[in-house]
């Protein structure tokens, strides 16, 4: 198989290693040249230092040369982005080309998911060829080969399982999913989620607050996704519960570390100098409110981080925000609300695992 990798950074090389393991011939497009440069001299010393690249992957600095004979095309550029990569991209992808975009954010400006976004900007005869990939996967741990497990989501059943199958290696186990709305929302409102995790342990708390802010994270995001027409259960797989625990619960996460340097007191222009890649929480956190706010659903820790990181508010009120919000029921009485009506739309609410292997 042909493919085009556009966007070279750390989880585009990981994902371009993987598919080159399997013999596929990976092109790796990006708008840094000494990326793409070092990426054919076998190893991303930037982003992925140390990983020895396959010799059938290589840096190709021409969008078109890069999309004129691939048969999957990547998407592995930061949210903000794609909307211009996607732009380029559209006359150039072939009619039958695989498409999977593995970012997870929305576009601030116009609140849109990224398979909003392609879709505004692809022909429409490459809507139905539109992926998503999404769960608990660290780039370097992908490239180490540690056995990861993701989710592929695809409104077209088979498209997805091609991608499926394309992505399939002895250390990526992809499963499918047909909700695309909840596999979107999780990666993008987790990234926010770990910000907080972060911060809690920059502030000394320890595992308490961060299984607390975890728990109550997952409620409020299960909250907006289902808001927006998610199956819940999407929220308890891979995509949701998995990649919220990883991203909360480790300093390989960007987002966790752009917490912990806040909880710690440092500025934001700071720490993300230091950290020299893309936090998406950090503009998402921006989205997320916004959609919470359109949606009128409550998510007060995420509300938490836009207001330490836009409007100046202390990160150290973590404490406060714990103590003194209004106390609550658990379950929570509004989510059985919304599972009827979604079971009234007739969707698998209440389905076990879609496969008996699971
Ligand atoms: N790194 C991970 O472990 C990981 C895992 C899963 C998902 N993701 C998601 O993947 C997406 C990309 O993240 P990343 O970790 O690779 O980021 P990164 O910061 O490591 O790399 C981003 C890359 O995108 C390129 N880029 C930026 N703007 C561009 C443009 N306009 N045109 C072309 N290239 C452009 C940059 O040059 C850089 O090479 C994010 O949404 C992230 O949340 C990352
Ligand atoms: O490093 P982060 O915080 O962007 O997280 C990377 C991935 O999304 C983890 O699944």
């Amino acid at each position: 198989m042909r493919v085009a990798v556009l966007g070279a950074g750390s989880w585009g090389t990981a994902l371009g290693y993987a598919l080159a393991t399997k013999g596929y011939d990976v092109a790796m497009w990006d708008i840094d040249m000494p990326v793409l440069q070092s990426i054919t001299a076998h190893e991303n010393t930037r982003y992925l230092p140390g990983i020895t690249l396959p010799s059938s992957m290589h840096g190709e600095p021409e969008l078109k040369a890069a999309l004129a004979r691939a048969q999957l095309v990547v998407f592995a550029v930061p949210s903000q982005a794609m909307r211009s990569v996607g732009t380029q991209a559209a006359p150039l992808i072939r009619d039958k080309a695989l498409l999977c975009s593995v970012t997870k954010g929305i576009e601030v400006d116009t609140l849109m998911t990224m398979s909003e976004v392609l879709q505004d900007v692809l022909p429409q005869r490459l809507h139905s060829r539109l992926t998503f990939l999404s769960g608990p996967s660290f780039a370097v741990e992908v490239a180490r080969e540690f056995p990861t497990a993701v989710t592929i989501a695809g409104e077209d059943a088979e498209v997805t399982s091609q991608v499926q199958r394309a992505f399939h290696t002895p250390f990526l186990r992809p499963y499918v999913s047909d909700d695309v709305v909840g596999v979107e929302i999780a990666g993008c409102a987790k990234n926010v989620i770990a910000i907080a995790c972060g911060a809690g342990d920059g502030l000394g708390y320890d595992a308490n607050t961060r299984a607390a802010t975890i728990t109550r994270g997952l409620a409020e995001i299960t909250r907006l996704a289902v808001a927006r027409g998610a199956n819940p259960l999407t929220l308890l797989g891979l995509a949701g519960v998995g990649d919220l625990v990883l991203t909360c619960s480790s300093v390989k996460s960007r987002n966790y570390r752009v917490g912990f340097g806040l909880g710690q007191g440092r500025r934001l222009d700071e720490v993300q100098a230091e950290l020299g890649q893309v936090a998406e929480g950090v503009l998402n956190a921006k989205s997320v409110k916004a959609l919470a706010e359109r949606a009128g659903v409550e998510m007060p820790l995420c509300g938490m981080v836009y207001a330490v990181l836009y409007e100046g508010r202390d990160m150290a009120d973590l404490r406060s925000f714990f103590a003194e919000r209004p106390l609550k029921s658990e379950p929570e009485h509004h989510l059985g609300r919304w599972t009827r009506r979604f079971r009234r739309r007739g969707r698998r609410v209440a389905a076990g695992p879609a496969t008996p292997d699971a």
